[in-house]
């Protein structure tokens, strides 16, 4: 449930400057108490005395600041957005208090928040681990400058240009969130690698000097952390994402009328000024109850921080003063923006993804908890609070009782579990049916499926092993894991097999009706206030119970549709006629069993993470993959493209390639200077752009460096360039992740990586690695055993409808559109019209791989 909090504000008093200090500027602004200021007004007739959540006075050091902030970012670790932004005049000391105390100097806010982020984050690990969990996270990194209203990648070089802020619906939530399309991430592992990217970031930001500060800030800075963090019991799993926004805002500045200011610094101060402005309008919006519109839109700034400032996220924000009494009037500003600021309240909620299992053993817990509160109530066993009267004239036995009912509760939630868990089986097995797969089941947290390993890379991938052979015997199947129940075999007309009989699930709701009217009795017998309370539990046992008939339905009907298919599937011969309709030479083949993960690798190029790859990458820059617009009836913007091009080696030298809707600008964004020690994002999606950054694996021989491009594994195949790595990578380098795939063999046709949606994935695929993606919710990799073609997954979270994805066949060495794949599957009449699509697509097709 989303919690109400009220934006944080804290005050900062810097000391005087040396300047202030020549001048004898006086003191006006002082720290009374901990929460509580002073402010002489310029004309010295009042003193304004303001509380706020702390205020921090001229001796308070960086530690102090962080100590009053850091509440922003402890939720971080658990899954809860944060945002800390410095507010203030120029020269009042936001960048010292957000970064350090001079340039290259990160001592501020910043760096100390990145730090207690790592540190939560292994700790919650470690505890994790020490209870028997897998347990992992993984973080990316994006530092932009918003200058003269334009976004700018502060870590992409000087080639970012102006960046556009997006809006993304969240599958879970429902609700837009803002991206900026085609900002670099970058995978970060420690505070150093944070550190190595600020400063890279700060020294390509906007400053100049100004009336009040030698080295002012004329941009708006965002250095953003992503995090993600993921922990998996044995039948459950938990996957927790969040946000620290850190802002360092431009200050705002008088029109100076005694020095003529320069063309730039004007049209700086203009923008500045009107950004802070809307920042403002919007704070005054936000904080009044009857809001209507929040004008958002109003400015890049308030656009970008959108989430930050009215939606669910934990936010904090320092305001810098002066003390002295040439600035009073500019103080007094700021204290304005801050009592704005404080009216403004948050929702804030975790983002968690919990496993089904998890919730279940959640409401389990939950109505165990109301059965012993309710027996207490009723005087039972180690009773304190019983009820006024004897318990016994509430009926225990048979005949009712809460006791009793929430017996009947619990009993219905247990045999749920049991039948979701029979469900889990039943669709294992129709998998193997299918195509003698285990499979990445969602009930399972991501496939743990009986007979297969796990092993972990780094902290991104999960890598799956096949199930030994297929097994169609109903007994085995359920005789591995299940609880007695389970192992009657299945009731093919439906409900038995372990299914609780109506009757006896109604007996619950007769124990609660009997209840509810000795409850009557009880009140009309003037025992109102403890009977009140047993009535408010006995509410819940029944909704409880309601909610456990209606789950119960829900499974049996599941149950039912997975029995009819396995019937049909028993009946049809399994998925052997489909082999035959991709790639005719494939006909009839048996079921490569002993398929491994080496196979996959060697096969399809990908890298699905095993061996030494603890090395730590160098990002080289960033990819840009575009969706084509949407086809005639408004249907299916598949493929997904690529910037591509190239003027590299071999074939791909000088072949710079159109990209949809005409822009053929290169889109590979040269970092500069290479930057060591931080991993490569390995794609980071989009609803409709994604952007896959270009890493590279360390020198081997001390110079060179293995480019690879993102997209899928860890170096996404066999892309394989060596670059020189103490020169920056040629701006005119090119490098498409499908290029790069079997730039080895110098093939540039053939491309080993596929995208298609996780709707799909309960068929026939089986799955070597699955991880959680930054936008989209997953990213699989797998094997089609029915089609013999290795796919890539990006699950869109359901928006779209699957739209833009993509499969390749390796054999035939063809990319086909979803659409065909689907109808050729379902048989030979498919597979007659199967030219005709494939000509239909062949564009699309030729887009993509027409390098050679
Ligand atoms: N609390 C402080 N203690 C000591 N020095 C400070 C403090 N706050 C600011 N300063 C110094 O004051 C000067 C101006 O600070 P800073 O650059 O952080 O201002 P700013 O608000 O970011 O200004 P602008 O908006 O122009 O970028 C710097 O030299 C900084 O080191």
């Amino acid at each position: 449930m989303p919690k109400a909090e009220a934006i944080q504000v804290t005050i900062r008093i810097r000391p005087p400057s040396a300047a202030e200090s020549a001048i004898g500027d006086s003191t006006v602004c002082h720290q009374i108490r901990d929460n509580t200021l002073s402010l002489e007004t310029a004309d010295g007739k009042a003193n304004i005395e303001c509380a706020y959540g702390a205020v921090l006075g001229q001796e308070a050091g960086q530690e102090d600041v962080f100590e009053a902030i850091k509440g922003t970012i402890v939720g971080v670790a658990e899954g809860i957005n944060g945002c800390i932004f410095t507010y203030g005049q120029t020269g009042a000391g936001k960048t010292h208090t957000m970064l350090g105390s001079s340039p290259g100097n990160f001592d501020g806010i910043t760096v100390r928040a990145v730090r207690r982020l790592f540190e939560d984050l292994h700790r919650n690990k470690t505890e994790q681990q020490k209870g028997g969990e897998e347990s992992r996270f993984q973080v990316h990194c994006s530092f932009l400058q918003i200058y003269n209203e334009k976004l700018q990648d502060l870590l992409s070089g000087a080639e970012s240009g102006n960046l556009n802020i997006r809006e993304h619906k969240n599958s879970k939530t429902k609700k837009a969130e803002v991206f900026v399309s085609g900002l670099s991430e970058y995978r970060v592992t420690g505070v150093e690698d944070v550190l190595t990217l600020l400063s890279a970031g700060t020294r390509a930001r906007e400053v100049r000097a100004t009336d009040m500060n030698d080295i002012s800030s004329r941009s708006h800075a965002v250095l953003q952390l992503s995090v993600e963090a993921e922990s998996m019991g044995e039948d459950f799993s938990v996957l927790k994402r969040a946000k620290l926004s850190l802002v360092d805002l431009a200050g705002s500045e008088k029109m100076s009328t005694k020095s003529v200011l320069g063309k730039e610094h004007s049209k700086e101060l203009t923008s500045i000024n009107s950004s802070l402005s809307a920042l403002g309008n919007v704070m005054s919006a936000l904080g009044e109850k009857s809001r209507k519109h929040v004008p958002y839109r109003d400015s890049k700034l308030t656009r970008l921080l959108q989430d930050s400032l009215g939606g669910n996220t934990r936010t904090s924000v320092i305001c810098c003063v002066s003390p002295c009494q040439s600035a009073a009037e500019e103080t007094k500003s700021t204290l304005k923006f801050a009592d704005r600021a404080r009216r403004v309240m948050l929702h804030v909620r975790t983002n968690e993804v919990v496993d089904d299992k998890v919730l279940l053993a959640r409401a389990q817990s939950e109505i165990a908890r109301l059965r012993t509160l309710l027996k207490m109530y009723m005087g039972g066993t180690g009773v304190e609070i019983g009820l006024e009267g004897s318990p016994s004239k509430i009926p225990r036995g048979g005949g009712g009782g809460i006791g009793n009912a929430g017996m009947a509760v619990e009993d219905l939630v247990q045999e749920n579990a049991r039948l979701t868990e029979q469900n889990r089986v039943l669709r294992l097995a129709l998998k193997r049916s299918e195509g003698g797969e285990g499979l990445s089941d969602k009930t399972t947290g991501a496939g743990s499926v009986g007979g297969t390993s796990e092993k972990n890379t780094q902290s991104t991938y999960r890598v799956k092993k096949r199930l030994p052979g297929n097994s169609k015997n109903m007994n085995d199947i359920y005789s591995t894991g299940m609880g007695s129940a389970g192992r009657k075999s299945p009731n093919r007309g439906g409900t038995q097999g372990g299914m609780q009989s109506e009757s006896e699930d109604e007996a619950g709701g007769a124990d609660l009706a009997t209840l509810r009217r000795e409850l009557g009795r009880k009140n009309m017998g003037g025992k109102r206030g403890k009977v009140g309370k047993m009535e408010k539990e006995l509410v819940k046992v029944e909704e409880e119970h309601m909610k456990a008939k209606i789950d119960k339905e829900r499974i049996r009907k599941e149950r039912e549709e997975l029995e009819r298919q396995l019937r049909e599937m028993e009946a049809g011969g399994g998925g052997d006629d489909d082999d035959s309709m991709f790639g005719g030479e494939e006909g009839g083949a048996e079921e490569d069993d002993s398929y491994t993960e080496e196979a996959f690798e060697e096969e399809s190029g990908v890298d699905v993470g095993g061996g030494d790859r603890e090395n730590k990458e160098i990002v080289l820059g960033v990819i840009e993959m575009k969706i084509t617009s949407p086809g005639k009836k408004g249907r299916s913007p598949s493929p997904i493209t690529t910037n591509k091009g190239g003027t590299g080696k071999g074939k791909l030298a000088g072949k710079a390639m159109a990209r949809p809707g005409g822009l053929d600008k290169p889109m590979m964004h040269n970092t500069g200077p290479l930057i060591q020690g931080v991993r490569a994002d390995e794609n980071s999606n989009t609803s409709n752009v994604q952007s896959s950054t270009v890493g590279a694996h360390p020198p081997r021989d001390g110079k060179s460096v293995m480019v690879r491009a993102g997209g899928v594994g860890r170096r996404a195949g066999r892309g394989r360039r060596s670059v020189d790595r103490t020169k920056p990578l040629p701006s005119t380098m090119q490098i498409s992740t499908s290029t790069l795939v079997n730039d080895e063999d110098d093939d540039p046709t053939a491309h080993a990586d596929m995208t298609y949606t996780m709707a799909d994935l309960g068929m026939r695929v089986g799955v070597y690695s699955f991880r959680y993606d930054l936008h989209y919710p997953a990213t699989v990799v797998g094997y089609d055993h029915r089609r013999r073609m290795h796919c890539v997954v990006y699950d869109d979270g359901g928006e779209g409808g699957g739209e833009g994805r993509q499969w390749y066949d390796l054999r035939a060495k063809k990319w086909k559109r979803w659409e065909d794949t689907v109808k050729e599957g379902k048989g030979k009449k498919g597979r007659k019209k199967k030219g005709k699509r494939e000509s239909q697509s062949a564009p699309e097709i030729k887009h993509r791989g027409g390098r050679g």
